[in-house]
Formats: structure tokens, sequence, C-alpha cells
């Protein structure tokens, strides 16, 4: 693959931002994507908070098998995820960028070249290619990881542990390793923070970076999209509990 498609390029739509949020299980990456979405629909903008797997209704299918179901060969998981990525592209990420909406979620293709890639051992290039093909080669603008020792993340977390999180040490190591090399190796792309600083200042530094994207804020009265169904509904409580199911591609937790 030569080149990628940045996010605003297909279509010659009106161009959102898209973002995503990567990193280790309990690094708090749903924590930051529920506060930048507050702060986005507070300023006016249309925001689309989303995760993978399982921001559609045939990705929280994909998730359950995937995270609890029946034991998957690496191969046979990889493409689960490519599968919950590439209609998750089609039919949620790329509709609401065109509507020029700004779009959060909790992971994406990266997670795939650090778990199914290095983790499992497939190869970053294999993995990376299978999602640029399912994505017609869809990367986020800015991509935040929250990067921590994978011990302190797996601790903050309550509820049984998924297959992913069951891995293992040296699984989840080779995964915190796979996503700062990525981020190294394309640092104008990436923000990488020390998920051990409190919450709000994560969310200050995730602001700034993402200030020069965003062009002005909407005219107050103008008919901003905080009426929209995709607006987002974030709550900073977040649940890590895969019972809730998100409506319309929104994931409220
Ligand atoms: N910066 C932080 N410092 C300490 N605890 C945090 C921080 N961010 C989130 N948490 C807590 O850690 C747990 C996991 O956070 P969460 O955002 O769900 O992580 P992730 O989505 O990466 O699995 C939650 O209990 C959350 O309240
Ligand atoms: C998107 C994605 C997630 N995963 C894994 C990482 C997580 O362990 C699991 C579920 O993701 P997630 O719900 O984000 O878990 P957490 O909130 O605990 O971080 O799926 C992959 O292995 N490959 C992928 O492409």
């Amino acid at each position: 693959m030569t080149h990628h498609r940045p996010a605003d390029a297909r279509d010659g739509a009106p161009a959102g931002v898209f973002v995503s949020f990567e990193g280790g299980d309990g690094a708090g990456k749903s924590t930051q994507v529920a506060l930048l979405g507050h702060h986005l629909a507070a300023l006016g903008r249309e925001v689309v908070v989303t995760r993978e797997p399982g921001g559609t209704p045939l990705g929280r299918e994909l998730r359950q098998a995937v995270l609890h179901g029946e034991d998957l060969d690496p191969r046979t998981e990889a493409l689960l995820y490519a599968a919950d990525r590439a209609h998750h592209v089609a039919s949620l990420v790329r509709p609401a960028l065109a509507r020029g909406a700004i779009v959060l979620t909790d992971r994406y293709l990266d997670s795939s070249v650090a778990y199914q890639g290095s983790g499992r051992g497939l190869g970053a290039a294999e993995v990376e290619n299978l999602s640029l093909w399912a994505t017609y080669d869809l990367l986020p603008h800015v991509t935040v990881l929250l990067d921590l020792d994978p011990a302190v993340g797996l601790a903050r977390l309550t509820g049984d542990p998924d297959r992913l999180e069951s891995a293992g040490d040296a699984f989840h190591r080779r995964t915190r390793r796979a996503f700062l090399d990525r981020a190294a190796a394309d640092p104008g792309r990436w923000l990488v923070l020390d998920a051990v600083q409190p919450a709000d200042v994560l969310a200050a530094a995730v602001r700034d970076r993402l200030a020069p994207l965003l062009g002005p804020v909407p005219a107050p009265g103008a008919a901003s999209a905080t009426t929209s169904a995709t607006t987002a509904a974030t709550t900073s409580g977040a649940s890590t509990g895969d019972a809730e199911t998100p409506v319309g591609g929104r994931l409220g937790r």
C-alpha cells in the first residue's frame, strides 16, 4: 500500500474530523472519549462517539463473538475485527465525516495492528493492509495513544476479563510496544500521553492537540448538529460493560 487516503479525501464531501483513541485495556480511552465528546458538543459541534468492536448493530454481534464466544484462531479473530471495522466505516464513520461531524472512536485500526499483528504474531504489515483494504484506506486525522503499563490498566478494570484481557503479560507487553513503535513512526498523526496522569490533565492535552483542526466555533443559534441523532450523548460515568447497547452508532457510556 503506497498511499493512504486521508479521512477527508473521499467523495469530495464536506470534511469532518476523525479521531481515534488507542491503548491497552483500562488505559482510560472511554473516559477520554466521553470528556472530549462533552467538550465538543458544548461548543456546538456535531460529535459522533463510537467504538470498535461494536459501533453498529452488526458490530455488537461481532463484538460478542470475538470477545466472549468460542475459541478463535488468530486469523479468524483478525478477520472478525476487520469485518466489524469495514461495516463501521461504511455505515457510520464515512457518512458522519461527509456531514462534517467530528467522529471519536474508542479503538480503530491500530488496535488490530497491535493486538493481532504483534500480540497474536500475525505481522503488523499484513494486519494493517487487511484493515486498509476493509476501510478503503481510511486513517484518522489524529490518534491519541494513552500509554500505560498493562498491569496498571488491567488492575483498573472490574468485571470478568474478556478473551483479549486474559491473553497474558507477554501479549500485553507486545501490544504496548507495538503502539509506541507505530506512534514513533508517524508523529504527525499520533499524540502519545502518559496515561498515569489524572484524567483532566489528559483531557486538556487532547483538546490542545485538536484545537487547530476544529476550525471556527458555530455562531450561537446556528443550526448546529446538537439535535442530530448522532450528536454525542456521552456520559463521564464510564463503564466497560458489554451489556450496554448504544443506539444508532452512538456510544453513551
Ligand atoms: N487518568 C486516569 N487515572 C486513573 N484512573 C482512570 C483514569 N482514566 C480512567 N480511569 C479509570 O480507570 C478505569 C478504566 O477506564 P476506561 O476509561 O474505561 O479505560 P479503557 O476504555 O481504556 O478500558 C475506570 O474505572 C476509570 O474511571
Ligand atoms: C478494535 C480491536 C480491539 N481489540 C481488543 C482490545 C480489547 O481487549 C478488546 C475490546 O476492546 P475494548 O472494548 O476497547 O476494551 P477495553 O475498554 O477494556 O480497552 O478488543 C483487538 O484485539 N483488535 C482490534 O482491532
